[in-house]
């Protein structure tokens, strides 16, 4: 007889191979044609009117539309194009797994120039949520904030309201922080996002060892007063389970009778009055019918770093230039989806010639359901450090290392396989059980892409142009960090491993291990972090590149604003998702004040 515990391992295990088998044979969306279904001929359905419109269930999103129908009188709509969340977003070992699913909108860059060359077409994957909770739900969990040096600057360039000191209240209220040593001037505790470490804890001793070998001190708390340094990972986990904006806000909150949370929802314009610049709501699909919903108060856009920008341009706001292009009537000539930054990506590996033993699925799923264990956490992470590769005295760092000792779980989660053949023979090549690797992540890089459309159907997905690696220094910097992380693994502390870097078959023409050989690897198989922004950036109006301003307000257009990572000005020493539910947190609490309420 099956206890109701066994039968729940076995929904889980059932559950994990179907999704795991689907991955395999999964074709990546191409355009939105299954969001509009067939909408033509039919009539708008009036869907009613709203005091605040909110596009997009993201981090930002989320957090603002549930913040907001704290209070009674507002009547709210939260529009989202992608279904619900579902049991297995809950578990962070499955999170590669999304990017593989219609959990994920399915873009793809441009291709590129200087960088994504082992990738067909050198077009790099770019995903983004497309559920409830956004990229939140499918995301890898990390929870770094960044540095207060970046938010400083944030405020430096003409953005008041958003320096460290200023932001530091939101963050303190959405977190419930959970360690032994909270320092409360930091860290929030009680806030609906939990912030957790993997129980148990991975064995963090030999990286530290290792790192303090190289004069890299480990330190208690990244989030706090110190960053430099090497430190156990914070995640976004309740129970060993993933923490999202769906999770941590909506959910909780959208059986309030004010708060109208409309999924499968695809919004396809913003309704604008060209003579007086006013929102007045929007235009949305859902199972092929169209609907239009009024904002009495303002419409709200959250739709992501990549959808924000397409919305406001299919809406007649953007570069008339680039409007014009596509006979889309300008209603406001703005520099919408120039400047899009964000941090890139590159794995060290190295074979070792040391075996773990394996759990099986069912053992992992076991533990899973007690909060903890493997599956609890994304692949073997250990430890997180940050440096500085340029200046050893400053507290602002320009890499992010994420060492990843060896999977030790049975199988492996199947990889979205776009490279050329050379690369897939090297990826095909990694065995996790028994190689390590270092994900370097470049905090600040200093090239720039942009968004731009293909066409003024809101089918077309637009046009990803990451601009990675087009200055030529984000190269340099990525290969000194590959000179640590090999200096890392010839530790005393490391010893035991044996290690020996893996070699990048596909660079073979230059010499082994020379810059140039690096340089090559780099520019095949670095790709974009998930961590953007800048898309609709936010700046004082005499800023060429600002779209909004510092209270998130579209210039030149009434009741509209933007509350997402794509408003964010700067690159983050850290990862995306805190600021984006900072963000909403602190959107809303302005704009309660602004309206004369508070909660
Ligand atoms: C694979 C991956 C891994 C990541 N790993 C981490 C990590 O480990 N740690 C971390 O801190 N950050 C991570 N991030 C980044 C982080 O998740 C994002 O920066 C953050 O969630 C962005 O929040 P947002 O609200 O700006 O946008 P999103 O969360 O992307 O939300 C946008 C929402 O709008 C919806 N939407 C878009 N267009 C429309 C439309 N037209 N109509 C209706 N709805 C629409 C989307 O479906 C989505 O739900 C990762 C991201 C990804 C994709």
């Amino acid at each position: 007889q099956k206890t109701s515990n066994d039968l729940k391992v076995d929904y889980y295990v059932n559950n994990i191979e179907a999704a795991l088998k689907a991955a395999q044979t999964y074709q990546p969306r191409k355009n939105n044609s299954d969001l509009l279904g067939n909408t033509q001929n039919s009539t708008t359905i009036d869907y009613g009117e709203f005091d605040f419109i909110v596009v997009g269930s993201g981090s930002s999103g989320s957090a603002f539309a549930a913040r907001m129908s704290e209070i009674a009188k507002f009547n709210i709509l939260l529009l989202e194009a992608g279904e619900f969340d579902d049991d297995l977003t809950k578990l962070p070992y499955l999170s590669t797994l999304f990017e593989i699913s219609d959990r994920n909108w399915g873009y793809f860059s441009t291709p590129q120039q200087n960088a994504c060359l082992g990738w067909k077409n050198r077009q790099c994957s770019f995903p983004q949520g497309k559920i409830l909770g956004g990229s939140g739900t499918i995301d890898f969990l990390t929870y770094i904030r960044g540095n207060k040096a970046d938010y400083d600057k944030w405020a430096s360039l003409g953005n008041p309201g958003w320096s460290f000191n200023d932001v530091l209240p939101f963050f303190k209220k959405l977190e419930n922080y959970q360690s032994d040593h909270i320092n409360m001037n930091y860290r929030g505790f009680g806030g609906p996002v939990d912030v957790a470490y993997k129980i148990p804890m991975p064995n963090f001793t030999i990286s530290s060892n290792a790192y303090s070998e190289i004069g890299i001190a480990t330190i208690e708390d990244y989030n706090a007063q110190k960053q430099i340094g090497v430190s156990r990972i914070q995640r976004l986990t309740h129970f060993g389970e993933r923490v999202s904006g769906s999770t941590a806000y909506v959910r909780r909150t959208f059986t309030r009778y004010n708060f109208n949370v409309t999924l499968g929802a695809f919004v396809t314009k913003i309704l604008i009055n060209n003579s007086t610049k006013t929102a007045s709501g929007v235009e949305f699909v859902k199972r092929g019918i169209t609907y239009r919903a009024t904002a009495r108060k303002e419409v709200i856009i959250s739709a992501g770093v990549v959808n924000t920008p397409q919305l406001l341009m299919l809406s007649g706001i953007g570069p008339s230039n680039e409007l014009s292009k596509h006979k889309i009537p300008v209603i406001a000539d703005l520099p919408v989806g120039r400047g899009l930054r964000g941090n890139v990506y590159f794995d060290v590996y190295f074979s070792t010639n040391n075996t773990v033993p394996l759990i099986s699925f069912e053992d992992g799923v076991r533990e899973f359901l007690k909060g903890r264990g493997y599956l609890t956490g994304f692949q073997n992470s250990v430890s997180i450090s940050f440096m500085n590769t340029r200046n050893n005295c400053t507290t602002v760092p320009n890499v992010e290392l994420t060492y990843y000792a060896q999977e030790t779980i049975e199988g492996q989660i199947p990889a979205l396989i776009n490279f050329i053949p050379e690369v897939e023979k090297f990826a095909s090549s990694l065995n996790l059980h028994k190689d390590v690797f270092f994900e370097i992540s470049l905090l600040h890089p200093k090239s720039r892409g942009n968004i731009t459309l293909k066409s003024s159907n809101p089918s077309d997905f637009p046009n990803v142009n990451l601009g990675m690696f087009e200055e030529v220094d984000d190269i340099e910097v990525l290969y000194e960090s590959a000179q640590i992380a090999k200096a890392l693994l010839k530790t005393n502390a490391t010893k035991y491993l044996n290690a020996t870097l893996v070699n990048y078959d596909f660079c073979s023409d230059n010499e082994y291990d020379s810059k140039p050989y690096w340089y090559c690897a780099i520019k095949h198989v670095a790709y974009p972090s998930y961590h953007w922004s800048s898309s609709v950036k936010m700046g004082p109006k005499d800023d060429p590149n600002a779209v909004v301003d510092n209270k998130l307000r579209v210039y030149g257009i009434k009741k509209l604003r933007i509350v997402d990572r794509s408003a964010v000005p700067i690159t983050l020493s850290g990862t995306y998702n805190p600021s984006a539910l900072m963000i909403g947190e602190k959107a809303a609490d302005m704009i309660k004040k602004e309206y004369g309420v508070s909660t």
